[in-house]
């Protein structure tokens, strides 16, 4: 086992949904963890110039985020990756034993309309992380997608079922995964490729599903289900998937491996919406046209990592997803406020 209590651990690309719950967890664990973000990619600076009437909204949710971290005593480095040089240069003062990178275009949407920001905020900032660690860093963490299966072959996917990847967020997602393997073989750098799926949890203003539903059901407004309803995902809490990087982190086991890290069940969406109507009796359901690019999924095996690294989610939809909708009806007026300290 890799101790994590002193342990150095960059993350690039860190204030986002994903990072902030993870460096919190490190921190909590005694990890030595720095942030290294531009917070311009769907963070501060993007809402922060936002007319939309929802940016207040998400910025005391951003903001929320940025206070969680100083109180937790966690260094948040501004840094745009896309920059190499300062990047590698504020890297070496740190010289991290772990890079976790994060730093993406995190949305399949934006990036089938503008793929051009999509590879220079995801391929190149990996390219400019790749470089630095190649000589220095004892292990290379990379967050790749579900999305790079393409449609699941009967709804199922493990780890070794052909990469079928579809549109411009999927491919590049591959591509990443590609040029990591080369990195592992021209220069021996120990890597681990996790692939997520379905993400939700506190704080997240990526507006994926989940949030938007109980957005939508909060503030009293229908919420639109594109299909009809029986398009399954393998929806995953975010309590879960920040203890399966940890137990990559942690794990001799994980370095040369890919590994889903979902709940390990695809749920419908109507099993969603059900979940969203239980909670908000007055919320109607409609139903809109389902788009070219999203691709039929399903369930993610998790017996690799189960098997290799330990991992056992714990949150299933009706556990993890009314969690999160207590905490939306705790926060709710607070967020309407622009409130920054939220419970
Ligand atoms: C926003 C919204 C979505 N949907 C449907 C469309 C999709 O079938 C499914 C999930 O949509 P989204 O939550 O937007 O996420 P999707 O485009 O599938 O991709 C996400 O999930 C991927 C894999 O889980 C991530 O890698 C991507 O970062 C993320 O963008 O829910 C609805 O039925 N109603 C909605 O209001």
């Amino acid at each position: 086992m890799i101790e994590i209590k002193g342990r150095r651990i960059a993350l690039i690309g860190g204030a986002g949904f994903i990072g902030h719950h993870l460096a919190l967890r490190l921190k909590e664990l005694g990890a030595d963890v720095t942030i290294f973000d531009s917070l311009q990619v769907n963070n501060l600076l993007k809402f922060a110039a936002s007319t939309d009437e929802n940016a207040p909204f998400y910025l005391s949710m951003l903001v929320n985020r940025l206070n969680l971290l100083k109180a937790a005593g966690i260094p948040l480095i501004v840094q745009d990756a896309r920059q190499y040089n300062e990047l590698s240069m504020k890297l070496s003062n740190f010289a991290p034993q772990t890079v976790v990178h994060l730093a993406a275009v995190a949305h399949a949407n934006v990036s089938n309309k503008d793929p051009y920001s999509t590879f220079d905020h995801s391929l190149r900032t990996l390219e400019n992380s790749l470089d630095w660690a190649r000589s220095q860093a004892e292990h290379f963490i990379y967050l790749s997608s579900s999305m790079i299966y393409g449609h699941f072959p009967g709804g199922y996917v493990t780890e070794e079922t052909p990469c079928e990847p579809l549109g411009i967020y999927a491919a590049l997602k591959f591509s990443a995964e590609k040029m990591i393997l080369s990195y592992n073989q021209a220069f021996d750098l120990p890597y681990t490729i996790i692939r997520p799926s379905a993400l939700y949890g506190e704080r997240c203003v990526s507006r994926r599903v989940g949030q938007i539903f109980i957005e939508k059901a909060m503030s009293q407004q229908d919420i639109s289900i594109h299909g009809d309803g029986s398009d399954r995902l393998d929806f995953t809490y975010i309590k879960d998937f920040v203890q399966g990087v940890i137990r990559a982190i942690q794990n001799e086991a994980a370095k040369g491996e890919t590994f889903n890290l979902t709940y390990g069940e695809g749920r419908s969406l109507m099993d969603l919406a059900n979940i969203v109507s239980q909670h908000f009796p007055a919320c109607n359901v409609q139903y809109l046209p389902k788009d070219k690019l999203t691709p039929d999924r399903g369930t993610l095996s998790v017996d690799k990592a189960r098997e290799l690294i330990g991992y056992a989610p714990e949150y299933p939809l009706e556990k993890g997803f009314v969690e999160y909708i207590g905490w939306y009806k705790e926060n709710w007026d607070k967020l309407s406020q622009g409130c920054s300290v939220l419970g």
